[in-house]
């Protein structure tokens, strides 16, 4: 049995695999740290048969983990190796891979670059290795997807030892893009000659640009901060506002990183929700603004994301709000109606897998991410080395 986990700040998505590619996992879900409560829930056979809260006490994820294992052998579903999603692989690593002592340390180096995932990611490997000390840990990379961009979309106007230093654009959400890649053919026979622009709209928001289902450029860059605006991270800004906030407002470094990944996005300028249901459920004038404000900048990284791979055959919507938000595809689609794209409402009102009018010079397709699938196939061949 595989466990693939997918740490983020306050909950851990997990799901169990046979070590087989099989269609859907044995059991799934995900454990919750709020407001000094621990809660878990726990699906088999698609019924969430099992919810468990606590306190939150001394080390809670500990905790959490600790219930998930004690859980799954209760139900004979004893957990043999787990994978991790790791969202900053650095410049080395760019596959999947078992983690050591040696790996682990270079992973924790590249904290700094995603202060919001890698701390959570790498706290579920030292917890787990905690609790069941034998077992097999792998790490899957959100980076690695990315790897195969040209360095020309790499690179930071900066001094060249910048980039030999390794700051320079690498992307995220490669899991999920890497599992578009994968599903796409089946949906669009001719996806390998086909330039696809992925937009992947959840919690994070991200834009990748693909040729031969491969990615020759992304909206994110060094760390998952720059490109499209997101829940409460900015997306690309200007840096002098950085400098501005620092020399005239005397805000030191944490606030300023506080800003930039936790107040802003859609909960800064709404001042209401970083959540989209919370805001297309909303009158408010300011939560309007922050959805045109998160549309408008999603068709404009669309644009030059087309202008990256000299045209635009496809557009693919994933994540949480690209999956299941009809009316923020609608905004995004009619910015684009200029290249040629135009939706079939009803099967956008319908969350269909084709989402173009017959007529659309752009096919349109909405895909369910599936970052833990996607780790299962890239660790696969790893398993029974
Ligand atoms: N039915 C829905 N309508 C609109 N937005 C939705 C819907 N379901 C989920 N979302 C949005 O998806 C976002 C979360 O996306 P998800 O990909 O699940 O996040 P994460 O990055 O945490 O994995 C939230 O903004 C949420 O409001
Ligand atoms: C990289 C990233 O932004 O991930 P998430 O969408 O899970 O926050
Ligand atoms: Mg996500």
């Amino acid at each position: 049995m595989l466990l693939v986990l997918n740490a983020g700040s306050s909950s851990l998505k997990f799901a169990l695999y046979p070590q087989q590619v099989a269609a859907a996992p044995l059991a799934d879900g995900l454990l919750e740290w709020r407001d000094g409560q621990l809660s878990g829930v726990l699906r088999q056979d698609g019924e969430a048969d099992c919810h468990w809260q606590d306190e939150a006490g001394a080390q809670p994820h500990a905790r959490m983990l600790g219930w998930l294992l004690h859980t799954l052998t209760a139900r004979q579903l004893p957990v043999q190796a787990a994978v991790h999603r790791v969202v900053h692989g650095g410049s080395h690593f760019t596959q999947a891979l078992r983690l050591d002592a040696r790996i682990l340390a270079e992973l924790e180096a590249l904290t700094p670059l995603a202060p919001l995932h890698q701390p959570h990611n790498l706290a579920a490997v030292a917890q787990l290795a905690q609790l069941q000390p034998d077992l097999p840990q792998f790490a899957c990379f959100d980076t690695a997807f990315h790897s195969s961009q040209p360095e020309l979309a790499q690179w930071f106007a900066l001094p060249r030892s910048w980039f030999e230093q390794g700051v320079r654009r690498y992307g995220f959400h490669g899991l999920s893009y890497a599992w578009v890649a994968h599903r796409l053919p089946e949906l669009h026979p001719q996806a390998g000659d086909a330039k696809v622009v992925a937009l992947h709209l959840g919690n994070g928001a991200s834009a990748c640009a693909m040729q031969g289902m491969r990615s020759v450029a992304s909206s994110m860059g060094f760390t998952a901060l720059d490109g499209l605006m997101m829940g409460s991270r900015c997306g690309q800004i200007d840096p002098g506002v950085l400098l501005y906030a620092q020399q005239h407002l005397g805000m030191d470094v944490g606030a300023v990183e506080k800003l930039l990944y936790r107040q802003s996005g859609l909960l800064g300028v709404s001042g209401l929700s970083s959540d989209m249901r919370t805001l297309l459920a909303s009158d408010a004038p300011a939560a309007r603004f922050a959805v045109e404000l998160f549309c408008y900048r999603a068709a404009c990284e669309v644009g030059a994301l087309a202008t990256a791979l000299g045209g635009l055959d496809v557009l693919v919507f994933t994540g949480g709000i690209g999956e299941h938000a009809a009316p923020v595809r609608a905004m995004i689609c009619e910015r684009l109606a200029w290249l040629g794209l135009a939706l079939d409402d009803r099967a956008n009102r319908d969350h269909a897998t084709r989402l173009h009018a017959t007529a659309s010079r752009i096919s349109v397709y909405r895909i369910e991410a599936d970052e833990a699938r996607q780790m299962v196939r890239e660790v696969q061949p790893l398993l029974n080395r």
